[in-house]
């Protein structure tokens, strides 16, 4: 794993000295936004109009970000539109690769290219910083759209509308406030906070974070005893960007990043929950088909050389994900 300085790659695992020991996620690089009419989004250039075809997604099915894009992509039927590379689940000292000897890494889709560092350079030959998936590239204009998942999947969620009939919206209007509010709470604590757990090299940095994630899990739990889904009765961006996560949790991060108080099995509330979003039906297929065990299990016990340096594969807790849910009358 490593970083692109100035365009050249430098193999450096991350840095927790400067921090004591905490994992401090960089904030990322390319912030244009896809609109239906191509005027700007929120930050970024104009120009990039919503058009079939045009845009291609990099993501790493191990990767939880960019998991949130892939379901997305299935949620409002964009898969036609919107072709995909995956890169193999090794993340060693070249960073992402497009090596394929891995059942559903696909390779580099476009251009072939060895690295998904590549990519970034392609887009940007003096880029600087962490080459990080997913990435959603503009064919057209040969450079990269955007690689922030939080912002791409809203720009799924509504740019594409018009020329698919889908206007199943997971960021109401009426809803922003309540779902920033839990966002804000879940990325800080959850989301991340697996990482800031795992990736610690103090005991105060993990405690910090391990408690935090533990806290907030225990109110995920109490908040799903009342509600279906997390804003009430109707399921969100709020939702999905939590369950990527969850999906990982007892496959991976209970063992690997140590959040070991409790399994997400252990909460029959936050484990239906996961059960039912994990069994969503689409028009496209189900939400079950974007979710890639093989490509998770192996990804972080393989990639991960300061945590796991033996890359010894676990054995594993089998999970029942068909079982029913049992959702149906929660809230109601
Ligand atoms: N803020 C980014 C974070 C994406 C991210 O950190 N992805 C990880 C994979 S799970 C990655 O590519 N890490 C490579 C690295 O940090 O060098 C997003 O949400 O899109």
């Amino acid at each position: 794993m490593g970083e692109l300085v100035n365009g050249v790659w430098k193999d450096n695992w991350y840095d927790t000295e400067k921090t004591g020991g905490k994992f401090v996620r960089t904030t990322t690089k390319f912030r244009n936004w896809i609109t239906a009419d191509g005027s700007a989004g929120p930050s970024g250039d104009d120009g990039f109009k919503a058009e079939a075809g045009r845009y291609h997604l990099y993501v790493s099915y191990a990767c939880p970000w960019a998991h949130r894009a892939l379901i997305f992509r299935k949620l409002k039927g964009l898969e036609d539109m919107i072709d995909v590379s995956v890169v193999h689940p090794d993340m060693l000292g070249d960073g992402w690769t497009f090596s394929t000897d891995f059942d559903g890494a696909t390779g580099d889709q476009q251009f072939g290219l060895p690295f998904m560092r590549d990519v970034y350079i392609r887009a940007d030959p003096q880029v600087s910083g962490r080459v990080t998936v997913p990435v959603l590239w503009d064919k057209q204009r040969d450079t990269i759209v955007s690689n922030e998942s939080a912002e791409i999947i809203r720009m799924l969620n509504s740019a594409f509308n018009d020329l698919t009939g889908n206007t199943d919206d997971y960021w109401p209007e009426e809803l922003r406030d309540d779902i920033e509010e839990v966002n804000a709470r879940i990325y800080d604590t959850v989301n991340n906070g697996v990482y800031k757990s795992g990736f610690a090299t103090s005991q105060e940095a993990y405690d910090e974070a391990v408690h935090a994630l533990f806290d907030s899990l225990d109110w995920l739990e109490d908040r799903l005893s009342r509600n279906r889904y997390l804003i009430g009765d109707r399921v969100t961006e709020a939702d999905w960007r939590l369950v990527t996560t969850l999906f990982r949790f007892d496959p991976v991060y209970h063992t690997h990043f140590k959040c070991n108080r409790n399994f997400l099995r252990d909460y029959p509330n936050l484990w239906g929950f996961t059960r039912e979003l994990y069994q969503w039906e689409t028009p496209n297929g189900r939400v079950a088909d974007t979710v890639h065990f093989d490509h998770i299990v192996r990804h972080y016990h393989y990639s991960h050389d300061t945590v796991n340096p033996h890359r010894i594969l676990p054995i594993n807790p089998i999970l029942d994900w068909e079982a029913p849910h049992g959702r149906e009358n929660v809230g109601a």
